[in-house]
């Protein structure tokens, strides 16, 4: 029985648990890349010259309005989630945070960084979060029950941050801002046919009708992921043919290479589907997507 009010020394384990938690909430591995993308984004948008307090604030805004969303897609996804190995300890399904509390603290983060993107960054950023976040929490998430097809809705939410990022520094969207949007949606495939293929028995307790679930031979899974590859592989090149100063040959030469590395490690998930090939191009995806966006960064124009 307590003795008393708990000590300092006890009472942080249980702050910082709670802390920990809503943290966990925002899924800020998933986050970090994603800030990394939007932050590349806005520098390739500025032709290398951002407005630096523009790109903080719309890399601040876009952190919690994405935050918000991860936060909201757990609190109406934690039935499947507690039934599911990978997310059953996950605050929610755990019972470690109510669904009242992190539905508030969902929507707190969303109203912050909606109007901290109006005020700071302009409409056309807030509202591409806003419609993102309504992708990914009122559509992706309710089709994950009920049709494999939910992946394509939700490449699309990955990648619409990129717009953001470009649209805190400029107001136009050509051909290099939907060739970064392109990169991004692409590169999901693999990444996630990957995952889907590692995690399908999960998934499939989940009631979660993931390509991997809905054919269980992988082939679908498999063929998303080569394709996804395939397409990642052409558009990469888009951002060095001639639109910046000369056609950039180095960084051409470099995106054709980490495309087809990307390709191979689809191809041989696609040909053996087994632990080992998902896991190789589960990492290939996570190492290939701040490398390939990277080059807009380190190499200089017409390099
Ligand atoms: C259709 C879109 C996507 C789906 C379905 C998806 C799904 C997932 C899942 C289920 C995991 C495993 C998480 C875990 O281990 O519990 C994961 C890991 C990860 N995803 Fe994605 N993801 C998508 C898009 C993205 C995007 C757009 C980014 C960032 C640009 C991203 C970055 C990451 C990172 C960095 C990890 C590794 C996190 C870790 O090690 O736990 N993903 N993804
Ligand atoms: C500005 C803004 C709103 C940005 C949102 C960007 C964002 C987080 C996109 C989601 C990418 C995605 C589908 C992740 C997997 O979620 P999942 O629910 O399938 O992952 P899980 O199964 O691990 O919960």
């Amino acid at each position: 029985m307590s003795t008393g009010p708990a000590t300092l020394t006890e009472r942080p384990s249980g702050m910082k648990q709670q802390l920990s938690d809503y943290l966990e909430l925002t899924k800020p591995k998933i986050a970090v890349l994603l800030l990394v993308c939007v932050a590349i984004a806005g520098f390739y948008a500025s032709g290398g010259q951002p407005d630096v307090v523009r790109l903080v604030n719309v890399i601040i805004g876009t952190a919690l309005v994405a935050a918000s969303s991860c936060v909201w897609n757990q609190c109406l996804e934690v039935h499947a989630d507690r039934r599911m190995n990978r997310t059953s300890q996950r605050p929610i399904p755990s019972g470690r945070l109510s669904r009242y509390s992190s539905a508030m603290f969902g929507t707190l983060l969303g109203s912050i960084g909606v109007a901290y993107l109006l005020a700071t960054v302009g409409w056309m950023p807030a509202l591409i979060g806003v419609l993102t976040w309504v992708l990914y929490v009122c559509i992706y998430t309710p089709m994950k029950q009920w049709t494999p097809w939910n992946t394509t809705v939700g490449a699309i939410a990955g990648a619409l941050p990129m717009l953001m990022g470009w649209l805190a520094v400029n107001p136009t969207l050509d051909i290099k801002a939907i060739s970064l949007f392109a990169i991004l949606f692409f590169w999901q495939f693999p990444h996630f046919m990957a995952i889907a293929w590692l995690y399908r028995e999960d998934y499939e307790k989940g009631g979660m009708q993931m390509w991997s679930v809905v054919d269980r031979s992988g082939t679908k899974a498999g063929l998303q992921a080569v394709s996804g590859a395939m397409a990642l592989l052409l558009v990469s090149v888009v951002p060095g043919l001639g639109y910046i100063a000369m056609p950039n040959i180095t960084y051409m030469l470099l995106s054709l290479f980490g495309g087809t590395v990307m390709l191979i490690a689809s191809l041989r998930f696609f040909t053996s589907r087994d632990e080992k090939t998902a896991r190789q191009l589960l990492f290939a995806s996570l190492f290939y997507l701040p490398i390939q966006l990277g080059l807009l960064v380190i190499l200089p124009s017409g390099v």
